[in-house]
């Protein structure tokens, strides 16, 4: 499992190491210049002579990158530091330049400047000097971003660092093989470290060299996308107290998956109750009762109108109403079917008296009474989110909630009392005291019709077979939505690996993204 701790607890554990005199920094820069060791012998097979060019901030982030320079240095690779703020990291500006390395102070004459003619040629030196230090950056093997780390004001990059940023993104290309490979240190520079923003101008990273625990902006959008591979240096940090917010890896998700054992019988392994689609709509039923057989349910009741189509494809499937350890209601439900919208309320009646764990999704999520238990999960897109906030008194529209899918999913939580499992490219889910998870395992292709109606069905075979602990422990029900969207994900790349996808081949790959995940772990 990957976990992450904000900037907050991140201090709060450095702080007695610093206090006992442990080098914390010492150990951030030189695991950041081992770093930028392998990617020079990977790029060029030999570290002797190669071109890095440190971009540096005025605070520790730099004074990490400058430290690492001085390694590298050592090592006989060309450094150059550009100095993007008046101010750097004493030591670590001192420590660069005994190993020999360069150090340049950038300037794009933009600010500070007194009179006009003064102003005019500074500008014009600022912009050759700004220039030439892009052109340094883009020619360079390998670029560390060390502009700014856990210190990052909300907002993004500004003057200086900001233009050299966005002139060096136009320049190179992340397909562009010849560029440099951009290693970022602790996080990429001017990301939003505990919520995932990116606010202003972000130089993409091939690789974030991270310090201590990996911090939530790493695993939340749009940030995850910015940061490319996440390398964890330990620093012997105690971070105590719960992480906020979590991935769940295969080897997570096998454990939760409920494995039959001798005993098993098809009721103790946990009974589906499907109330989905229509008869104008008998796809959504379709796909959330297969999802739901091929994911391993004792067995699939379907309630509604769609029974013949349901039966066509999965003759496995039971029709109308019966004893259930789960639901999973909403999927292709119209608004205007009077009839499916009636059994989906009085699923969700059965769910505050009797207490099954319930899949919420699609056309039942406006029928969700005011409060509901944690073991009820919610499954919307970011549009339908904002819907249901929306109706809750929340001035929310649809981009919002994409661009803060974290902070959104806990507000839903926080109103309804329900687990929020966001859909999207990156998966959110938010669940009591706290518990929250990203899941990143799907790929663009999943996002196709009927791919929702698949991770109800999933879900709901996964709830109905863990149905008493996740009633007991509330908590353990947001893991288990993750584990559901991490192997939904799997499913996507197992149908059809780098290629289109219909929901059908994703609800197929289920059984045997199962197994390889259930052997693996
Ligand atoms: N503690 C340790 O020993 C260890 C720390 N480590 C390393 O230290 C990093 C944290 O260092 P840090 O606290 O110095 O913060 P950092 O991110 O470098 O920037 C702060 C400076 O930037 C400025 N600034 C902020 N936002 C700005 C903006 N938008 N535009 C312009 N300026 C802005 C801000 O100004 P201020 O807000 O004070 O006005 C301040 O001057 C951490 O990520 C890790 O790499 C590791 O070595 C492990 C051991
Ligand atoms: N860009 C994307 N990358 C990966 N997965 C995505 C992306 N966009 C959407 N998804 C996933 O595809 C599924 C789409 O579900 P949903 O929007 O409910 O579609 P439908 O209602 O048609 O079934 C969700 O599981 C979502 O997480
Ligand atoms: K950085």
């Amino acid at each position: 499992m990957l976990l992450s701790w904000t900037s907050a607890q991140v201090r709060a554990a450095e702080e007695p190491l610093l206090a006992a005199g442990v080098p914390l920094m010492a150990r951030a820069s030189s695991a950041l210049a081992g770093a930028v060791v392998r990617v020079l012998r990977e790029r060029r097979g030999a570290v002797v002579g190669g071109r890095v060019v440190l971009l540096v901030g005025p605070g520790n982030n730099g004074g990490d990158a400058l430290h690492a320079g001085a390694y590298l240095r050592r090592r006989g690779v060309d450094v150059l530091a550009l100095a993007l703020a008046p101010r750097v990291h004493d030591e670590g500006r001192a420590a660069l330049v005994r190993a020999g390395g360069r150090i340049q102070a950038v300037t794009d004459g933009a600010a500070g400047a007194g009179r006009e003619a003064r102003a005019q040629r500074a500008e014009r030196s600022g912009a050759t000097e700004l220039e030439a230090a892009v052109r340094a950056a883009a020619g360079a093997d390998v670029v560390v971003d060390g502009i700014l780390g856990l210190g990052a004001r909300p907002g993004g990059l500004t003057g200086t660092a900001a233009r050299l940023v966005t002139l060096l993104t136009q320049r190179t290309t992340p397909s562009d093989e010849r560029g440099p490979v951009v290693v970022a240190v602790d996080t990429p520079s001017g990301i939003g470290v505990d919520d995932g923003g990116a606010a202003g101008v972000v130089l993409p990273a091939d690789l974030t060299v991270t310090f201590g625990a990996a911090k939530p902006g790493l695993l939340l959008p749009p940030a995850t996308h910015l940061a490319g591979a996440v390398e964890l240096v330990h620093l012997g940090l105690d971070l105590g107290g719960a992480p906020a917010l979590a991935r769940l890896e295969d080897a997570d998700a096998a454990d939760l998956w409920p494995v039959p054992g001798p005993a098993a019988q098809k009721y103790s392994r946990g009974v589906v109750g499907v109330v989905a689609g229509t008869p104008r709509y008998p796809g959504a039923a379709v796909l959330a009762t297969s999802a739901a057989v091929l994911a391993g349910a004792g067995m699939v009741r379907y309630v509604g109108d769609a029974g013949e189509e349901v039966l066509a494809h999965r003759p496995e499937v039971v029709l109308g109403v019966g004893r259930v350890q789960a639901w999973v209601l909403g999927p292709g439900v119209a608004p205007d079917d009077d009839a499916q919208r009636g059994r989906v309320a009085s699923a969700l009646e059965g769910v505050l008296h009797r207490g099954e764990p319930a899949v919420v999704d699609a056309g039942a999520l406006d029928l969700l009474p005011e409060r509901v238990p944690a073991h009820v999960v919610l499954t919307p897109h970011a549009g339908e989110l904002a819907r249901l906030l929306s109706a809750r008194g929340h001035d929310v529209a649809r981009e919002q909630v994409e661009a803060e899918p974290w902070r959104w999913a806990r507000t839903a939580h926080e109103e309804t009392g329900a687990t929020v499992l966001l859909k999207g490219h990156v998966t959110v889910v938010v669940g009591p005291r706290g518990a929250a998870y990203a899941q990143a395992d799907a790929p663009a292709w999943l996002a196709t019709a009927g791919a929702g109606d698949v991770l109800a069905g999933l879900l709901g075979a996964l709830l109905a077979g863990r149905a008493d602990d996740a009633v007991e422990d509330p908590t353990l029900v947001p893991a288990l939505a993750a584990a559901a969207a991490l192997v939904h994900g799997r499913a996507g790349h197992h149908a059809n690996p780098d290629g289109p996808l219909h929901a059908g081949a994703v609800a197929a790959a289920i059984p045997a993204t199962l197994r390889a995940l259930l052997a693996r772990g």
